[in-house]
């Protein structure tokens, strides 16, 4: 049996509980908001970075101890303390409630794992070592970012592009010779020649040739 299933969730508006308030907090947090999620920080005291995040709109700050009632409508819970008891304790009253939770000092302890992540446009890839090496799982992501440039970000771009055109236009069949020939390198690879007007006259060409 493989542990992690790997899922990208639509955090979009959806209520967080981060507890504690160090350097392992404000990466989580960081990350938690670049997706648009509500954070609550529950911790008596806040490194400045993430004091600097608090904005009253998407990020709040509790200034207190955890205790088990702030589990509230939090629908993932991260517990970022350096006392094991604390993180037990919120691990704890998350699974009573059905709540997913993060513990960072025991992967025991988590209900999810959070992956090391690279975005470039649309393309996104988390990847994880399933705890047995952070470390590595950041210096993959960082080999990944040396192979997929900005280029990728315009790709995916142009593609989705022409998605509704696609699927509107042509038959199935076509529709499958046409990623086909989108994705087959010489648009990427004009792309990352910065020949853009090329790389769209190639899908373009194409659609004309299908649609005859
Ligand atoms: C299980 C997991 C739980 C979770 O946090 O979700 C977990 C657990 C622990 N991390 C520890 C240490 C470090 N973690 C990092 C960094 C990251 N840790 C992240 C994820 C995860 N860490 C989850 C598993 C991910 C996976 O492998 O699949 C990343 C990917 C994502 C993020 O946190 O945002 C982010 C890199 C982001 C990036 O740069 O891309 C560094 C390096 C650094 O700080 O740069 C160190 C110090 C070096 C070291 O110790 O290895 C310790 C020991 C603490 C101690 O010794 O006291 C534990 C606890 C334990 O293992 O028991
Ligand atoms: N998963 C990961 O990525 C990593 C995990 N770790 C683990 O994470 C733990 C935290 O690391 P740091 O942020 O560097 O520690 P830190 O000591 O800087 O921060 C801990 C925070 O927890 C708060 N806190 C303490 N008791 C609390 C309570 N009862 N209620 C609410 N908040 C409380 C403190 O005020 C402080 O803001 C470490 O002990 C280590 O085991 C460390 C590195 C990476």
């Amino acid at each position: 049996m493989s542990q992690y299933y790997p899922i990208f969730i639509d955090l979009n508006a959806l209520p967080i509980l981060v507890v504690g308030g160090g350097n392992v907090a404000l990466r989580k947090v960081q990350t938690l908001l670049h997706h648009g999620s509500l954070v609550r920080v529950i911790s008596p005291r806040l490194v400045p970075e993430l004091r600097e995040l608090i904005d009253g709109k998407s990020c709040f700050w509790v200034e207190k101890e955890y205790s088990s009632d702030d589990i509230q409508d939090a629908r993932l819970v991260f517990s970022c303390t350096e006392i094991e008891e604390v993180n037990a304790q919120v691990s704890q009253d998350a699974k009573a409630h059905y709540r997913l939770v993060n513990v960072v000092d025991d992967p025991e302890k988590c209900s999810f794992i959070v992956p090391s992540i690279m975005e470039q446009g649309d393309l996104k890839i988390a990847v994880s070592t399933g705890g047995s090496s952070p470390i590595v799982a950041r210096q993959v992501r960082a080999e990944l970012e040396d192979l997929y440039g900005h280029e990728m970000a315009e790709y995916l771009t142009l593609l989705k592009s022409w998605r509704n055109r696609a699927k509107s236009d042509l038959p199935p069949e076509k529709r499958s010779i046409f990623w086909n020939r989108a994705t087959d390198g010489e648009v990427r690879t004009l792309i990352k020649a910065q020949r853009l007007t090329e790389a769209k006259g190639v899908l373009e060409k194409c659609f004309q040739s299908l649609s005859d």
